[in-house]
């Protein structure tokens, strides 16, 4: 029996499947890797399949497989193409699959893993939001856990012991009803301070470049536009069967509190660190533990002072309108993701203004498109039409 921790990771060539293997490649004697799979970028996943030797790798872009062949050439290395043959690999039994592709491309392999009852560390934000309610059931159906990665819902599930307990299907000492609220924080991105009659000439370059964390292009522009928090909002509601009145988000440049619990006897209990996904990234790997993995000590003197700020609707429309379709429920959080989805590729894509993103999403969810969400192909129908009517409206903005 192997004493080691055994680890898929989806999205591995992405910025979350870069600090999961940073951590693996400093423990070689603790982890040891099952799967990679990637979207497109092949020579990327050869280099890491040569280096972490997993027993399968998968590629969704077909078109890919036979570079990939050429590359692993030589070496035991299964290979896989193509998005059902990559999502089959979620259901390989693990101890722990990093859930770290974008956007809801990453939910059927998430499915996959929820029905095969793995344990999960989700990065992959948009298939919670989208799918939250199916996602839910199907997991507590075949006894699957969620571990969050995202640094604020990391935060609250370190911070909330009654929470693990709950999830490992023991009593809750510390049960809902000792929470008051809880509250993730945000940087505020690269445009906190930049004046709302400059937003016009805001560039993709401009927006990717955040302040605090590197990370890949979606999320970056989803920071800037805050609807980064919103979609962290509904997350936190599917992830901790909490109501929107009981989630809050204060604007915390320095990102160094990620997230705080808010307890009914007066307590905050918060978890801090420096913006390093590392740091999440091991708390899932090796919890209840905690991974020695050498971090940059946080030297908190240097750090001065911590600020906190209320969320500027004017600056930030993105998160009220995700705050908004939570409350409204339904299919909103899914009509919210695929428009904004649609949005930001096109803003990234240069044919629509930054400012557009949030036109877009309020304009995709004013169509009130109906729908089941209580199966998986039901929300994917929701998302298919939000997206449809999404780019109806950018292509509408390019024409003009
Ligand atoms: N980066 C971070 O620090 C954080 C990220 N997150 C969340 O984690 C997720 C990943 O973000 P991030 O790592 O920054 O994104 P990146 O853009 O850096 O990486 C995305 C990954 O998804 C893969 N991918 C894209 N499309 C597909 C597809 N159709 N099928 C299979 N794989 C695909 C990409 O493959 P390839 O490049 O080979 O095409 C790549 O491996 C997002 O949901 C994000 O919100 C949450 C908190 C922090
Ligand atoms: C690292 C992480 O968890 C990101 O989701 C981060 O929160 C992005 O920063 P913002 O707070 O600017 O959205
Ligand atoms: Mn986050």
């Amino acid at each position: 029996m192997s004493s080691h921790s055994v680890i898929t990771i989806l999205g591995a060539t992405g910025s979350i499947g870069d600090n999961t293997l940073a951590l693996v490649r400093q423990n070689p004697d603790l982890f040891r890797i099952k799967a990679l799979v990637g979207g497109s970028n092949v020579e990327k996943l050869a280099d890491l399949a040569l280096e972490f030797t997993p027993d399968v790798v998968g590629i969704a872009d077909a078109t890919k497989q036979a570079r990939l062949a050429e590359r692993l050439l030589g070496s035991e290395i299964k290979i896989v193409a193509g998005d059902a043959e990559c999502k089959d690999l979620a259901a390989i039994k693990v101890d722990i699959v990093i859930a770290g592709i974008v956007g809801l491309a990453g939910l059927p392999s998430m499915m996959k893993a929820v029905e095969a009852g793995q344990t999960i560390g989700l990065a992959n934000k948009e298939s919670l939001v989208s799918a939250g309610h199916v996602i839910s059931q199907v997991a507590a159906k075949n006894g699957a856990r969620i571990i969050p990665l995202d640094s604020e819902h990391s935060a609250i599930f370190q911070c909330w012991h009654g929470w693990q307990e709950r999830l490992d299907g023991n009593d809750v000492h510390e049960g809902m009803s000792s929470i008051q609220k809880i509250c993730l924080t945000a940087s505020g991105g690269p445009f906190l301070t930049r004046a709302l009659n400059e937003f016009a000439s805001i560039t993709p370059q401009d927006a990717v470049a955040h302040p605090n964390w590197e990370m890949g292009r979606k999320i970056s522009v989803d920071s800037a536009t805050m609807m980064n928090k919103g979609l962290e909002v509904i997350e936190a509601h599917f992830l901790f069967d909490l109501p929107a009145e009981q989630i809050e988000a204060v604007i915390h440049p320095q990102s160094i509190i990620h997230g705080m619990i808010h307890f009914r006897d007066g307590s905050i209990i918060a978890q801090l660190s420096s913006a390093d996904m590392q740091v999440p990234i091991s708390y899932a790997l090796k919890m209840p533990g905690r991974l020695n993995w050498d971090p940059e000590p946080l030297d908190i003197v240097a750090l001065g002072k911590l600020e906190f700020l209320p969320i500027e609707p004017d600056r930030f429309p993105c998160f009220a309108l995700a705050q908004n379709a939570l409350i409204q429920a339904g299919t909103a959080p899914a009509i919210l993701n695929g428009a904004n989805e649609v949005a930001v590729a096109a803003f990234l894509a240069g044919h629509i203004s930054f400012s557009s993103i949030a036109t877009i999403v309020a304009d995709s969810l004013a169509t009130n498109i109906d729908g089941d969400i209580n199966t998986l192909d039901a929300v994917i129908a929701v998302d298919n039409e939000a997206r449809r009517v999404a780019t109806v409206l950018v292509e509408k903005i390019k024409g003009q």
